[in-house]
């Protein structure tokens, strides 16, 4: 089978430079805001999605509602690892979903895949437990709670048989309601990415931790999504998919 051609949008940032340096030779493309023809960056998403295979897209939930229309019309299939979507977005993900192979994970790291099956065991198994969800980032990153932390918080949801909308609980003002699954984001310096999932009763805790030490860590992740995904059928698949 031929080697898919790769675009990466998003690519002049922290994760998209990266995914390009491990795309090497398989990049065909990038978007970017500002074009730069001598490193074949477009500033034109349906140029870019004609010109590559399979896009990982990395780049700001702002877009995503354009980009699920423009690569389902072009065809090519969509890795997404941008998070701070909206409900809005997440639709059109869905709708895209119905046309083109859509991969989308907010983690693209393998042993945080692993995770949130270990999330949703440790929901179903202790239901009275008080889950909180603790993440640490970067002092630039934008969305909060990440959406590793909120996937994670989905995880737990799914095996309590709850929705995460119905028990989230992101500002821990007043009495702790009991089933709520909690949040809390730190921001600041330069940390890659760290999330725990505590657990807590009167006489026990549990704590379930993941430190991603080097964001190359997601980029081979979302290069790994992007060769498996290109060629599938449409549908919306996840990182434990690719993993299986
Ligand atoms: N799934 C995963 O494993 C991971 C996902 N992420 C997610 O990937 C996304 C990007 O993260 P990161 O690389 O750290 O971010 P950066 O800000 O470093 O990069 C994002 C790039 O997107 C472009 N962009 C396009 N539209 C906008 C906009 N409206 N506002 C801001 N930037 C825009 C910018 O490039 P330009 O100015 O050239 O257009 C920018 O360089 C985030 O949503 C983050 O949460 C991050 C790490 C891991
Ligand atoms: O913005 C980041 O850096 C990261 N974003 C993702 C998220 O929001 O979960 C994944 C990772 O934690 C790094």
């Amino acid at each position: 089978m031929k080697t898919p051609r790769i675009g990466i949008a998003g690519i002049t940032g922290r994760l998209g430079s990266l995914c390009a340096e491990e795309a090497g030779s398989a990049l065909s493309v990038g978007l970017s805001r500002s074009a730069d023809e001598a490193r074949n960056i477009t500033n034109d998403a349906a140029e870019f999605a004609c010109s590559c295979d399979v896009a990982i897209d990395v780049s700001h939930a702002a877009n995503v509602v354009g980009h699920a229309r423009i690569f389902a019309d072009a065809g090519c299939a969509w890795v997404l690892g941008t998070t701070g979507l909206d409900a809005t977005a997440q639709a059109a993900v869905h709708e895209a979903a119905k046309r083109i192979p859509v991969l989308q994970a907010a983690n693209f790291s393998p042993a945080l895949t692993l995770f949130l099956d270990l999330a949703k065991q440790l929901g179903a198994g202790l239901p009275q437990y008080d889950a909180e969800i603790v993440e640490t980032h970067h002092r630039q990153k934008l969305d909060a709670p990440s959406g590793t932390a909120l996937a994670i918080g989905r995880a737990v949801a799914e095996g309590r048989g709850v929705k995460l909308e119905d028990v989230a609980r992101m500002d821990a003002n007043g009495l702790r309601p009991d089933g709520a699954i909690g949040f809390a984001a730190l921001r600041g310096g330069q940390i890659v990415g760290e999330h725990d999932l505590v657990l807590l009763a009167a006489d026990e805790q549990i704590t379930l931790s993941h430190r991603a030490l080097d964001r190359r860590v997601f980029a081979r992740g979302a290069l790994m999504a992007a060769r498996w995904l290109s060629g599938r059928p449409a549908g919306l698949y996840s990182m434990a998919d690719a993993l299986r």
